[in-house]
């Protein structure tokens, strides 16, 4: 483990950085609620990614962790901060704390590292049960005015 600025600049330890340290600073930089970034290649929330398909907001637990369908950003080369603007652009028109990098992979944010973690654990396992759904059908499109009051309620009231 090494330790980098918000610049990506490494401050501390004696390895090279990840490759995507540009991004994830570029994201820090500029959501400043956030306070952790994951990039997982998680098998079903990547093959979401490769085809450049939102997952739609069909389940209850799509509603209350990503408050709606969870967007596609944009193609983007690894190494600069290009993903990182993508993520921005991207998580800034949705309420989701994830993002399928289109060609990529899934990008997630929280106010801390198990928050962002949560989110790749949760992006995972609607993407693998959304696919499964398909299987046997179109799954059926959640009201919108239900996403809300499912988002609202776990958001602000559930395990207070
Ligand atoms: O997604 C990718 C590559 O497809 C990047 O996250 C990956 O290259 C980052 O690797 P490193 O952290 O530089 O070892």
């Amino acid at each position: 483990m090494v330790v980098c600025d918000l610049e990506g600049t490494l401050v501390d330890g004696d390895r090279s950085p990840s490759s995507d340290t540009a991004a994830h600073a570029y994201v820090y930089r500029h959501m400043s609620e956030v306070g952790g970034v994951v990039h997982t290649h998680s098998t079903y929330a990547t093959a979401w990614a490769a085809r450049r398909e939102p997952v739609p907001c069909v389940l209850t637990m799509i509603a209350d962790e990503f408050g709606g369908e969870i967007p596609i950003g944009p193609f983007a080369l690894i190494g600069d901060d290009s993903i990182g603007r993508g993520i921005v652009e991207t998580l800034r028109a949705s309420r989701s704390p994830a993002v399928l990098m289109a060609n990529h992979g899934p990008f997630t944010i929280g106010r801390d590292a198990k928050a962002a973690v949560k989110a790749a654990v949760m992006v995972e396992e609607v993407a693998r049960t959304v696919h499964i759904a398909r299987q046997l059908g179109e799954p059926v499109a959640m009201e919108r005015g239900d996403v809300d009051a499912l988002y609202d309620r776990y958001q602000n009231v559930y395990g207070r």
